[in-house]
């Protein structure tokens, strides 16, 4: 019985190989910045409130215009086949069965197609722009029309960040998985790297623009018939920009900590984001959640929604679609506890009151 997130991911240590595991839980270069995403949280406190009848809580919300059971979303994380052959499609249907959203990755080992077979829950779709201006605009189309409803643009990823493990492992997707949106072999087959390189740096070197600016932006958003959010937003500067163009939200994310290391944790920066757009823009946030108590901080300072990059692949691996599902309900039922105990009957009681630094000290 799996008592906490971490739980899933310690099993994940023991049974997956090595080169899916260091894939999923690598950071860039030493890991500066995926160890602040969780310790940022730890450094802030809950400040609770008391006798507020919280013998009903509900952590329903809206995600954009529409209704989840939870600001617990699931962040796109690549090639979920290499954690159980299942892979998105699982993910996908433990989404719908938990009334959250899911935000697929343009790298995904299930075709959009499929995924939307597999579940009529809330999706969203995570879109990097390829050099080949034709493919990405044929992704937003099959998205559309497969219903999802929002685009998630990657704005942190020009280039991949430097993963060692996967330079050591000469990462490959495993030659049975393809990329599974797309039919021709240079985009759809991942591996057999030069000395030096993952195989997934050369690969997203090949396919990904690094002249990636707001033009693109604004290309993107002329196509689109849904919202476009922005995922990698971690300055005030770039977030008041990201108003000026438009853009329907901004996701505070470090990708994980896998782009470039020694960036703040997201945690520490949504503050300074939220104030930016000042009220504009739904402002979201991933990394380094892992707990009930993480999501209500996040709440707290700004954030609508958190999503989950790598419990869910972790979860996956455990049990597929169950295995996400428990792992949902795990922190689910650890969010609804922090709201009760914190004084919260419903998330638009979750206020900026509730948290404050961790040596708060009261003034004598
Ligand atoms: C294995 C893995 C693959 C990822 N693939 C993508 C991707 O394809 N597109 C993207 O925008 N972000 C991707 N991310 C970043 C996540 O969307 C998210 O920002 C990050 O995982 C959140 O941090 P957490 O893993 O600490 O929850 C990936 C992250 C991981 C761990
Ligand atoms: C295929 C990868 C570039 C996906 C990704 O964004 C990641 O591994 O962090």
């Amino acid at each position: 019985m799996f008592a906490c997130l971490d739980d899933f991911e310690r099993h994940a240590e023991r049974t997956l190989d090595r080169n899916a595991l260091d894939y999923y839980r690598s950071g860039a270069q030493d890991m500066v910045t995926v160890r602040e995403n969780r310790r940022a949280f730890d450094r802030l406190c809950i400040r609770p409130r008391v006798l507020r009848d919280v013998s009903s809580v509900s952590t329903v919300t809206r995600l954009l215009d529409h209704s989840v059971a939870s600001p617990i979303c699931i962040a796109p994380t690549a090639m979920q086949r290499m954690a159980h052959p299942e892979g998105e499609l699982a993910t996908a249907r433990a989404a719908e069965r938990r009334a959250t959203c899911m935000v697929l990755s343009s790298w995904s080992t299930a075709s959009i197609e499929d995924v939307a077979h597999a579940s009529a829950g809330l999706k969203w779709l995570q879109l990097y722009v390829y050099k080949d201006r034709e493919t990405t605009r044929r992704l937003i189309e099959r998205a559309q029309d497969s219903g999802f409803a929002a685009i998630a643009l990657t704005v942190d990823t020009p280039e991949l960040g430097r993963r060692l493990p996967d330079i050591r492992n000469r990462f490959r997707l495993p030659p049975h998985l393809t990329m599974a949106n797309f039919s021709s072999a240079d985009k759809a087959q991942v591996g057999g790297s030069e000395e030096g390189n993952s195989g997934l740096a050369a690969y997203v070197a090949s396919q990904i623009d690094p002249s990636l600016s707001w033009a693109d932006v604004a290309w993107v958003k002329s196509i689109a018939r849904v919202p476009v959010l922005l995922k990698g937003i971690l300055t005030a500067e770039d977030a008041r920009l990201a108003v000026q163009a438009g853009v329907d939200g901004v996701i505070v994310s470090n990708h994980g900590g896998r782009q470039i290391d020694s960036v703040p944790s997201t945690i520490a920066v949504l503050e300074e984001v939220f104030c930016a757009v000042n009220g504009a823009i739904p402002v979201f946030l991933d990394g380094g959640v892992r707990r009930g108590t993480d999501v209500f901080k996040a709440l707290a300072l700004g954030a609508r929604a958190v999503f989950l990059g790598r419990p869910v692949l972790w979860a996956l691996h455990y049990k597929g679609e169950d295995g996400v599902t428990e792992m949902l309900d795990l922190i689910n039922e650890e969010l609804r506890l922090a709201m009760a105990l914190a004084g919260c009957a419903s998330i638009a009681d979750i206020t900026r009151q509730h948290v404050g630094p961790l040596a708060h000290l009261p003034r004598l």
